[in-house]
């Protein structure tokens, strides 16, 4: 049944993690790692039962092979998921049994923040492993990268708003955004910065005050989002929110936010380009913290980092481009992007090179 799934979509490796002592239960998944070594984030969340965080961690680690491919790094696709409750079951022997498990992995996998993780707990895991990035940036790190998604998403959402309206300004633009957490704050200061109105939800009455509060966002109900009136719908929580119930209900032309597999499933993907909604595929927009996080194994250089953040405007524009030369929706000419670099690289790399552990290194 695990075989099947991973075969599916030719994962490399899926690790589990158990701890009794710390009550750790973790998955690693590591989808591909043709380009370099697999990069992506620890999402700690409380799963309904281990097959959702199996499926969780697998999905995510694809988008991550996508996501790092389409931004033409060198690095592999790979992401972790802990079972647990972030407001509660956190502790430092978790997170270092957690970041022993990475050790032993020498460098395949490397991880950093997600959702119900942050700065402090890659501390923890750093005590165990160096594969850890999105540390305090006492380490030398970029610390955590949210705000750098961002940055990248408002450069993202400028491309696809150039493509949906003719104009990349986003000012009196109405922009619902869905989820109001770690990237979407800062996103919402940039929008608020270009004179945006804003609608705003989350499950976090603490988290919508603090939106409404800093940038006179609106409060909606978190069923409510997906009908506003708007021109952007911008989805920055969980994924999945883009299915069947939703897409009849969206007012919006763009789609355009930070949350990773927003697409039930490709379908969707399909009918909201049959539409003519204008879709920035996600690991494509959201690539602002990989990139941040990327930049630290080079000697961390924020503005070096910010830099390759910005031309995620052109990466998008250039996914356009694509899905209209091959007449196919957004999200498969963003898959075209990460594909052909993908195999582009497999084939350059045809010649021999002699490594450590060839044969004909034996008595040397
Ligand atoms: N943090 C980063 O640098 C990156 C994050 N992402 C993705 O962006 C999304 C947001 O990430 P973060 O801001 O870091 O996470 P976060 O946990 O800080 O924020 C998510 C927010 O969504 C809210 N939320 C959860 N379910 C909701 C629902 N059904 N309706 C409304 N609100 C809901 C939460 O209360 C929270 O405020 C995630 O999907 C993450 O995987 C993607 C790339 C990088
Ligand atoms: C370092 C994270 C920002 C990378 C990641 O897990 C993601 O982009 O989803």
């Amino acid at each position: 049944m695990i075989f099947e799934q991973l075969e599916k979509c030719d994962y490399e490796q899926l690790i589990f993690c158990q701890d009794k002592n710390s009550g750790l239960k973790a998955i690693i998944a590591i989808h591909d790692t043709t380009l370099g070594p697999a990069l992506g984030g620890t999402r700690m969340w409380t799963y309904e039962n281990e097959q959702q965080a199996i499926i969780d961690a697998i999905r995510l680690s694809r988008a991550m092979t996508y996501k790092a491919a389409a931004s033409g790094l060198n690095l592999g696709g790979g992401k972790a998921v802990i079972i647990g409750d972030p407001n509660k079951d956190k502790s430092e022997e978790l997170f270092r049994a957690f970041g022993r498990y990475i050790q032993g992995l020498n460098g395949r996998y490397i991880t950093a923040e997600d959702v119900g993780t942050n700065e402090a707990d890659m501390d923890l895991i750093h005590q165990e492993t160096a594969f850890v990035t999105g540390v305090s940036p006492a380490f030398g790190s970029g610390g955590n990268p949210s705000p750098v998604t961002a940055y990248g998403v408002y450069r993202g959402m400028k491309a696809a708003a150039l493509e949906a309206f003719g104009s990349d300004s986003l000012q009196g633009k109405t922009i619902a955004v869905q989820g109001v957490g770690n990237v979407a704050y800062h996103l919402c200061g940039y929008l608020h910065e270009e004179g945006a109105n804003l609608i705003v939800t989350d499950i976090n009455p603490a988290h919508v005050e603090r939106a409404v509060e800093k940038y006179g966002a609106q409060a909606v109900g978190i069923d409510e989002i997906y009908s506003v009136n708007c021109d952007i719908f911008s989805p920055c929580a969980l994924g999945g929110v883009i299915n069947d119930e939703t897409i009849p209900q969206l007012k919006a032309k763009v789609i355009a936010g930070s949350a990773n597999n927003q697409l039930q499933e490709n379908r969707h993907g399909d009918k909201i380009a049959e539409l003519g909604l204008v879709y920035a595929p996600d690991y494509v927009i959201n690539a602002g913290g990989l990139i941040n996080v990327a930049d630290e194994l080079l000697g961390y250089n924020r503005e070096r980092a910010m830099k390759k953040v910005e031309t995620i405007y052109d990466t998008i524009h250039r996914v356009f481009k694509i899905a209209k030369r091959d007449q196919i929706p957004s999200y498969l000419a963003a898959d075209r992007l990460a594909e052909e670099r993908i195999a582009s690289v497999k084939r350059s790399r045809n010649t021999f090179l002699l490594n450590e552990r060839h044969l004909l290194n034996r008595g040397r």
